[in-house]
């Protein structure tokens, strides 16, 4: 295939933030878009961003100079080209990029180019993406929805950052999300009933003012109550404290405690008793490496142990971690490390040591519901998109209903087998 014309335009995210869209158009047919998003609870190993050096007018800082890094280095360099796959696409991007971090021409630039072209490909052999990226994907992830948000993602007291339901027991996907949305509605009934607020997080999430993660946990297990569902059996719990947002000269601050890192492996293993967790991401600091050592060895036969911060979607540091025996499933976000191929690369260095799978959106999201078909396509078994509303984040909920039902008969529904453990 030959590229034509690849084309960049500065839109807006989900907070507000401009962000990019580009599109991809294939010499004989084939065209292709995907949008970027971005985090705000950043790992420090993230490839990093292309942002211009002024907030613009929408208050953030815009990527103008990422759009022309796509318009005006990339499509030179890539037009023209004949190129047999994804692969060469990325590695070429990477030969134009050359830094360790993508700081040159932006790990937003080369990752809009990226998912485009993957769409562009998908459409010249008129395939859904999922089938183009993998021809006899049929697993359909369980979808975990945030809905409590904290830390970087409201300005509520809680510093946990999310509070997920997991219909890990529910027959299909659309019986998942179904019940998702039925515990998200109970939740909101269960909040104003008790005169608390449900404006909501970056995610969609509830941010009523608690303070404690415990209150948050007792509040998901009576909305799941609330909606008619068994906690422990329909629905289960995941976790995303996002630990770098309150590690503090060695220690954990949150709620008026201060904890050192096996107190709070000690707090979760007390958890595990109480709540039915089945997963914890960044349950400690990216930083605190011995801790996530003890953590994994005490707890990791539990419960689902994900490594984002501590990962960043990269082979590399994926590699170490393994090496180090921290964690035992990996975040996938194609944004932290910026190819696709590179982010297919982390996803089977962490099968090949036996690592779970999470696909993951950002805070900052798009309409853009590629991270959907990747999840069928990679058969992550599991996959978190904020909350069961706001259209940004059901852009991706919604599309797997669609690929769900295409599936017919071959679909199949991760369940609660995804995540291991006893829990
Ligand atoms: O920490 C996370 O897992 C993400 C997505 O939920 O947040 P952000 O995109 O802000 O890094
Ligand atoms: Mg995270």
């Amino acid at each position: 295939m030959k590229i034509q014309e690849i084309r960049a335009l500065e839109i807006l995210d989900s907070r507000g933030f401009p962000t990019l869209k580009v599109t991809l158009t294939l010499e004989g047919g084939g065209q292709g878009s995907a949008s970027v998003p971005s985090g705000k609870s950043t790992g420090e190993y993230e490839a990093a961003e292309r942002r211009d050096g002024e907030a613009g007018r929408h208050g953030g800082k815009g990527v103008r100079q990422a759009v022309r890094n796509v318009e005006e280095v990339i499509a030179p360099a890539l037009m023209g080209q004949a190129f047999t796959d994804q692969a060469q696409i990325d590695a070429v991007l990477l030969h134009l990029d050359a830094t360790p971090n993508k700081s040159r021409l932006g790990a937003n630039a080369l990752l809009g180019v990226s998912l485009a072209a993957a769409r562009a490909a998908a459409a010249r052999r008129g395939l859904p993406l999922h089938t183009a990226l993998h021809a006899d994907a049929h697993l359909l992830p369980v979808p975990c929805f945030n809905v409590l948000n904290g830390g970087a993602h409201a300005d509520n007291p809680l510093a946990f950052q999310e509070f997920m339901l997991v219909p890990a027991g529910r027959p299909t996907y659309a019986e998942a999300l179904r019940a998702g949305a039925e515990c998200y509605h109970a939740l909101a009934r269960l909040l104003e009933d008790r005169g608390m607020s449900v404006s909501v997080g970056d995610e969609g999430g509830f941010a009523p003012q608690i303070e404690q993660p415990e209150d948050a946990l007792d509040l998901l297990v009576r909305a799941v109550e609330r909606a008619g569902y068994h906690p422990g059996e329909d629905v289960f719990i995941a976790l995303d404290p996002a630990a770098n947002g309150f590690y503090r000269d060695g220690r954990y601050v949150f709620g008026g405690r201060s904890l050192s890192s096996a107190q709070l492996t000690d707090l979760y293993r007390d958890w595990l008793g109480r709540y039915p967790i089945l997963s914890l991401e960044d349950g400690l600091s990216e930083e605190d490496r011995d801790g996530w050592a003890h953590l994994t060895r005490a707890l990791g036969r539990r419960v689902q142990l994900v490594g984002d911060d501590l990962f960043v979607t990269n082979p590399e540091r994926l590699r170490q971690g393994i090496a180090q025996g921290l964690a035992n499933a990996l975040l996938v976000k194609p944004n932290q490390i910026g190819t696709l191929t590179e982010t297919w690369a982390a996803a089977q260095t962490a099968r090949g040591a036996g690592y779970r799978l999470m696909m993951s959106h950002r805070s900052g999201e798009t309409d853009d519901s590629f991270i959907a078909d990747l999840a069928v396509a990679m058969g992550t078994g599991q996959i978190k998109s904020g909350a069961p509303a706001r259209g940004e984040r059901l852009a991706k909920y919604n599309r797997l209903l669609e690929i769900e039902r295409d599936l017919g008969d071959r679909a199949r529904f991760a369940g609660r087998a995804a995540f291991g453990g006893e829990a």
